[in-house]
Order: C-alpha cells, then structure tokens, then sequence
C-alpha cells in the first residue's frame, strides 16, 4: 500500500460560470503522507476550497491525477463518490454544515446510517461524548451555540474513523476562545485515531500546529516557510 494517502499529480479544475471558464487549480502537485498533519494558506481565491472539493471528490478535476486512499478519484462514478467519502473522508466546514431538523445525536450518526452500520446511534453517542456534548444529543442545531455545532461537525467527521479529515476554516465563524477549544478537540481526536489532517486555514496559529505548511497562490501550491510568530 502506498504511504501516501493523497497524490495529486499536475491537477487542474476549471469552471464555466455567467463570466467564461475560470482555471482555478492551475496544476496542482501534491503527496500527503499518512498520519501527516498538513496546512494550506493563501489569500482569497486562490483556490484552497476547491482543492479540498477534489480531494473529497465534491468537485471533479478537469485534468490530472488525483488518488486519495488508494482510490483513482477520476474513474469514479457519483455512487461511488459518494461511497468513497463515507469510507475514507471527514468533512468540517466552516459554516458547520449541521441539518438543522435532526438532533445532535443523529446529525453525528449521519455518516454512520448513510453507511447502513446497525450501531450508528451508541457510536454517534461516543463520538459526541468525546467532544464533550453527552448532555446536548437530543439538541438541534438552533439551540447550540457556534462552538457547539462545530463539536458536533467534529463528531460526525470522526464517527466512521475516516483516514482523512478535510477541514475548510473550522474556526472562521467563532469567537479566538471557542475556536481554541474547538481545534484543541480536532487536534486531539487526529492524533488519537491517527488521521491524517489537511486544514485551510488563515489563522497562523492554527497553521503553526500543523506538521507540515504549503501555501497556495494563484491555483498553485508552494513551499511555504514559517512567519515569525
Ligand atoms: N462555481 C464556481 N464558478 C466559477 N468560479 C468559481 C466557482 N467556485 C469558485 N470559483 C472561483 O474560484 C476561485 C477560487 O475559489 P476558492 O473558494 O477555492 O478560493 P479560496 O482560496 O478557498 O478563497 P477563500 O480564502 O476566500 O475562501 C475564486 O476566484 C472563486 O470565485
């Protein structure tokens, strides 16, 4: 098995919009090793989502090779995308994504009915116990607070023990306090099941906790050293 559980390969993705066709990964070459912990910065627009859409398969590339997992995302019909993020990839945005008629504890089983497994509910129960919400499952998501919701996107994201979380701005929409907390949780819970991180990510002391830094500019990806802190 290879020890690479990302490997872009001169990847590229436009699209056409009202405006014309915009490129906006421009050749993208990228290995993520396993367990790694890897932050992307970059200013606005440069195309940070949108390479983790195509990592997570949201977002076809036009051109170039993308495997994650072991799995040759281009030959994939959308069933099989759809199977291939529930087995190996988490999800955490920034807008915490949460549906807001199901409680906590069956947004955090979600993952695990899409998946058919029979003990989705006394999972989804450990993994918001994990983060600190046992008291709130039967809660939805309008009588949280931000902090809240984004430990129960953190629960969700980790139920099914995916290899790979892909975090988009976890911390965007939350106070400096609660955004500590909340990556304390997704630091925590990446090094006890071992899973490999890619986090977009403005904050620089966010970035500083990663193994690894690349910067993105212009669809492209580049060495990035560290700013004094
Ligand atoms: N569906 C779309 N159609 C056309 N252009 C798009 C579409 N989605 C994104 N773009 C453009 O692609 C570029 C990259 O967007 P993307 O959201 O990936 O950047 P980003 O680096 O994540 O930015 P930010 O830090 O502001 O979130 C932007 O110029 C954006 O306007």
């Amino acid at each position: 098995m290879s020890q690479s559980i990302v490997e872009l390969k001169d990847l590229q993705l436009s699209l056409v919009g009202g405006g014309g066709r915009v490129n906006i990964l421009r050749g993208v070459d990228l290995e993520v090793a396993r367990g790694e912990t890897l932050s992307i910065v970059g200013p606005s627009g440069a195309g940070k989502t949108t390479l983790l859409m195509a990592v997570s398969g949201l977002e076809r590339a036009t051109a170039g090779r993308i495997r994650v997992a072991g799995v040759d995302l281009a030959g994939l019909d959308e069933d099989e995308l759809a199977r291939f993020r529930r087995e190996h990839v988490g999800i955490v945005f920034q807008s915490f994504h949460l549906v807001p008629t199901m409680t906590a504890l069956e947004n955090a089983a979600l993952p695990l009915e899409f998946a058919g497994e029979q003990d989705a509910q006394p999972r989804a129960l450990e993994a918001l116990t994990a983060v600190g919400l046992q008291e709130r499952v039967d809660h939805f998501p309008g009588q949280l607070s931000g902090g809240e919701q984004q430990r129960v996107a953190l629960a969700r994201a980790f139920v099914a023990n995916p290899s790979l979380i892909l975090a988009d701005e976890p911390t965007g929409n939350l106070d400096l306090e609660t955004g500590e907390r909340v990556m304390d949780l997704l630091f925590r819970l990446q090094a006890e099941q071992g899973t490999t991180l890619i986090l977009v990510t403005h904050d620089e002391r966010l970035s500083a906790r990663c193994t690894r830094r690349l910067q993105m500019v212009d669809g492209r990806l580049l060495e990035s050293t560290r700013s004094p802190s």
